[in-house]
């Protein structure tokens, strides 16, 4: 839908023009305030009837609001796109390389760097195309027609019509059945027996029941969770209903949340959000933190660590590549300035900054890193663990806190029925028998199997216990909800209404009228020592059923029929993934929707120090900062909902940790997407499967603990590769600069220096082939900038020192090097004396990120060492080096140079001993 002055939609032809002066379709029933109101003031406000709109109003409207469509916003052109791709710094770099080096004629240097320009502005175009689609896959979420209440004059009887669903407008009045996808905003008007599924919309695959009050509950529920609202982008799944379109096209939540993300939606799109995230020092109520995950919209193309911008890997790179950039911009002028006062103001001094700045540049680092990070991905998969993106595999590494979900996750998927309890915890077939007429009915609508109801049944079929009573059919199932922990079905038939609940007790027991204090203090008492001796307890109730289908609450209060035992024992493998995990650094916490005396009993089975047990709804009232504190601290989580999980999760990320959430169920599904790595087990759901960054492969919680060692590898070549490429190319700058300055030539051309650059980088593509791995540290690994910076100083300074020496002896050896040939040997000295000692540098330096006791790197970075000596010696005398500029070097000279090379190996060994001296790694 066109937005005020600034766009317009592809609309179809003749209503183009009338579109051009469209308002925002939500403006009539700014649906923050209209979704409270009453029935009938809602219906006044929109000048509409329960008979729905007349032909001429829904043009007029039509013409006002714009179609009911959610079109992505005609995107930048193609031009602004690549335009884009070039404002990423490292492109940037590359693409005013190019320009200078055309500028300065150096042709061959200009037409490499174009190519490389080119690949990566292809790859980030390539990579939005892919976005695009998967946008066009969720807009085909929302109908193409559906069915409206029109009349030709206002006297007129309505008539349901099926409609491209582009034309509805606000005020108009549809019909939806079960299986029909909700075409736009809507207000119930009328409900029979509704559920809808608004997993698109919240990652909740679980079914929601709707009603039509005729005045919305009291108490502003979170925006998806209004009883009496439909969302464009879910579907109905059972019932039928009669609404009133409220929103439409972009004024729609769906619509304004598929945005093109560079585009925030304009205001008067902006539904009613809780606040935006707290500050870390406010303490905040779930309501009032981020926008949860079941608030927020699904978006197209999650990466990892999507929400909290760049991952760690990336975060690192970029940081180089900053400080490449500022280098830079104050060491080449400054030596042109330098040049230029010893030796005279010349054309010359532009190729010599052009080729200062490419020596700095890592041409191939983007295809190095994300080659590296893939081949971690590969790994993982071969060992049957699914990665969503090579990000992902970067974050696995530097990974340091784990937070873990307890049910179907430290203990069995399947759960083992014990037997009923009746109030009393005496022995009573009842409660598991209501339990499974309950969990049958569930089962029967639920699009992911909940591996507890699935239990329930089959130890009722097992104990051979009745079924429900004859003659009372399933009216209503309102499935369970992890918010409110409780779930139920209504049953009804020959007059007679039977709701039956199950749940977590105190959840289920808060809703029973009977018991009084004293009561409920035994009763939570009894709950709670059965969980000290290993025992989940689910009550079960039973009431009148309400007189109206579609009410949640019945007329008759609830009454206790007693409890369903589970047994809680922790998977064979837990304890010992979880002591691996402590072993190598990560910090363990348990969030769980559970009893806090099953969460305190598993930690100390598992072995895990548990400092204290906070619940879910005391969260309320700590900061982040203070969350973070008791999580890192030891602390457990216990009856935590979902979007509880999901604020320790936010706000240990908030305190500088990387964090994972390896969960199974659908009420996981918020802190999966919070966390840096979301991981589903094998077991877990779909819904959660869908948002994991990381699918484990096998029941052992083991794998967990492999995924993060391979991420930990990978980052370790990845910290490697920027280790060496930065520390070679800045050694290399700076004996261009001084080497200019020094000498009336320059030492070497921009094309030869962005040639030696390209071997040295296909050398270093080596990383990311096979062979022997790097052991990292036993600990997270990230790429501290100020180590690599030290590094990149102290070995750079190596580099350069025995470049020096070459000059220096080629200098004060009396050679002629005022004609071109001389010159020319002179480059040929130093390519083959840099390119030799990079293969030197290139295993010694990857080694000094391995932890392991006598590390040897692996065989393929060893061939690509001998293979850059080789290049080095043999390219420039060959007819590719004459094409470039270099000349034979007399035989001679190879002495000095083969005592070069000597010394810097000399150099190399003695920095490397000290550097693991002081940085001991592991
Ligand atoms: N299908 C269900 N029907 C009725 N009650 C349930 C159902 N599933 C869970 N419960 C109850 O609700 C409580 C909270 O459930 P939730 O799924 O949030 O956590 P959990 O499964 O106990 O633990 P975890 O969060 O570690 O997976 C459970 O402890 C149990 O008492």
């Amino acid at each position: 839908m066109p937005e005020r002055g600034e766009r317009s939609l592809p609309l179809p032809g003749a209503r183009r023009a009338a579109a051009r002066s469209v308002r925002p379709a939500s403006a009539a029933a700014r649906p923050a305030g209209a979704a409270r109101l009453g029935r009938h003031p809602l219906l006044r406000l929109l000048d509409s009837t329960p008979r729905g709109l007349t032909e001429q109003q829904a043009e007029e409207r039509l013409a006002r609001y714009g179609e009911n469509s959610v079109l992505p916003l005609p995107g930048p052109g193609r031009l602004r796109r690549t335009l884009t791709a070039l404002a990423d710094p490292f492109t940037a770099l590359l693409a005013a390389l190019t320009v200078v080096s055309t500028a300065v004629d150096s042709v061959g240097t200009a037409v490499i760097l174009g190519l490389l320009v080119l690949t990566a502005v292809g790859l980030r175009l390539a990579g939005e195309r892919r976005s695009a689609s998967a946008l066009r896959e969720l807009r085909d979420l929302l109908p193409a027609t559906a069915t409206v209440l029109r009349r030709a004059v206002a006297a007129e009887l309505p008539l349901a019509r099926e409609l491209p669903a582009e034309q509805l407008v606000p005020g108009d009045v549809v019909r939806l059945a079960g299986g029909d996808a909700v075409p736009a905003d809507l207000r119930l008007l009328r409900a029979e027996g509704l559920t809808v599924d608004q997993s698109a919309l919240t990652g909740e695959s679980e079914p929601v029941p709707r009603h039509a009050p005729d005045l919305p509950p009291p108490a502003a529920a979170a925006p998806f969770e209004e009883p009496h609202l439909l969302f464009a982008g879910s579907t109905v799944r059972t019932g039928t209903a009669t609404a009133l379109v409220l929103a439409t096209g972009a004024a729609t939540r769906f619509g304004a949340a598929h945005r093109p993300s560079e585009q925030p939606a304009p205001e008067w799109a902006r539904w009613p959000r809780p606040a935006a995230d707290p500050s870390a020092d406010a303490p905040s109520a779930p309501s009032a933190g981020a926008p949860s995950g079941r608030w927020r919209l699904r978006s197209a193309g999650r990466r990892a660590g999507s929400a909290a911008g760049p991952s760690a890997v990336q975060r690192g790179v970029r940081r180089a590549v900053r400080a490449l950039i500022l280098f830079m911009a104050a060491a080449v002028p400054a030596t042109v300035l330098a040049d230029g006062l010893l030796h005279g103001w010349s054309r010359s001094l532009l190729p010599f900054a052009v080729a200062a700045a490419v020596g700095l540049t890592p041409e191939l680092l983007p295809v190095v890193v994300s080659s590296v990070l893939a081949r971690g991905g590969r790994q993982l998969g071969r060992q049957g663990l699914l990665v969503r993106g090579p990000g992902t595999v970067g974050e696995l590494g530097a990974l340091d806190v784990l937070c873990l979900d307890k049910t179907g996750t430290l203990t069995s998927g399947e759960a083992a029925v014990v037997g009923g309890l009746d109030p009393y915890g005496r022995p009573a077939s009842a409660p598991l028998r209501w339990a499974a007429v309950a969990a049958e009915a569930a089962l029967a609508e639920a699009e992911d199997f909940d591996p507890l109801d699935e239990a329930l049944l089959l130890a009722a079929e097992t104990a051979g216990l009745p079924g429900g009573p004859a003659g009372l059919t399933v009216r209503q199932v309102l499935p369970f909800d992890p918010v409110q922990r409780t779930g139920g079905v209504l049953l009804g038939g020959a007059g007679r209404r039977l709701l039956v609940v199950k749940g977590a007790p105190e959840a289920v027991l808060a809703r029973c009228a009977g018991p009084g204090a004293d009561e409920r203090e035994r009763l939570a008492a009894l709950v709670a020592e059965q969980a000290r001796s290993g025992l989940r307890l689910l009550a079960v109730a039973r009431a009148q059923g309400p007189a109206r289908l579609g009410a949640p609450e019945p007329d008759g209060p609830l009454e206790l029929v007693g409890f369903v035992a589970l047994s809680d024992e922790p998977v064979e493998s837990a304890a010992g993934a979880v002591a691996a995990l402590a072993g190598a650094k990560v910090r363990v916490t348990v969030l769980t929707g559970d009893h806090p005396g099953s969460a305190a009993r598993l930690c100390g089975q598992l072995g895990l120090p548990v400092a204290q047990v906070l619940l879910g709804g005391e969260l309320a009232a700590l900061t982040d900062r203070e969350l973070a504190a008791a999580a890192a601290g030891g602390a457990v989580f216990a009856r935590c909902d979902p979007e509880q999980k999901a604020r320790v999760v936010r706000a240990l990320r908030r305190a500088d940790r990387t964090v994972g959430f390896l969960g199974d169920g659908v009420n996981d599904v918020p802190a999966l997407r919070a966390a840096d790595v979301g991981i589903a087990t094998a077991g877990a759901v779909g819904a959660a499967r869908a948002w994991a960054d990381l699918q484990l492969g096998g029941q052992d919680l083991a794998t967990a603990g492999r995924a993060l060692a391979a991420g930990r590898e990978a980052v370790a070549r990845v910290a490697a590769y920027l280790r060496i490429a930065l520390s070679c190319n800045l050694g290399n700058s700076v004996s261009m600069l001084v080497g200019g300055v020094l000498l009336p030539f320059l030492p070497m051309l921009p094309v030869q220096v962005l040639l030696q650059n390209l071997c040295f980088d296909a050398a270093q593509l080596s990383f990311a082939v096979g062979g022997r791995t790097i052991r990292p540290s036993g600990r997270p690994v990230r790429l501290p900038w100020g180590t690599l910076a030290a590094f990149a100083a102290v070995f750079g300074l190596l580099n350069s020192v025995s470049d020096l020496a070459l000059f220096g002896a080629v200098r004060w050896s009396g050679a002629d090097l005022g004609g071109a040939a001389a010159q020319g040997a002179f480059h040929t000295a130093w390519f083959t004396e840099n390119l030799i000692t990079q293969a030197l540098a290139l295993p010694v330096l990857y080694c000094l990120g391995d932890a392991g006791p006598r590390p040897r790197p692996p065989r393929p970075v060893q061939w690509a060492a001998a293979g850059l000596a080789v290049v080095g010696v043999l390219l420039p005398l060959g007819p590719l080096g004459r094409a470039l500029g270099f000349a034979p070097l007399p035989v001679a000279a190879y002495g000095p140079l083969a005592l070069v090379v000597l010394g810097y190996a000399v150099l190399l060994w003695a920095g490397r001993t000290l550097w693991r001296w002081f940085n001991p790694v592991g």
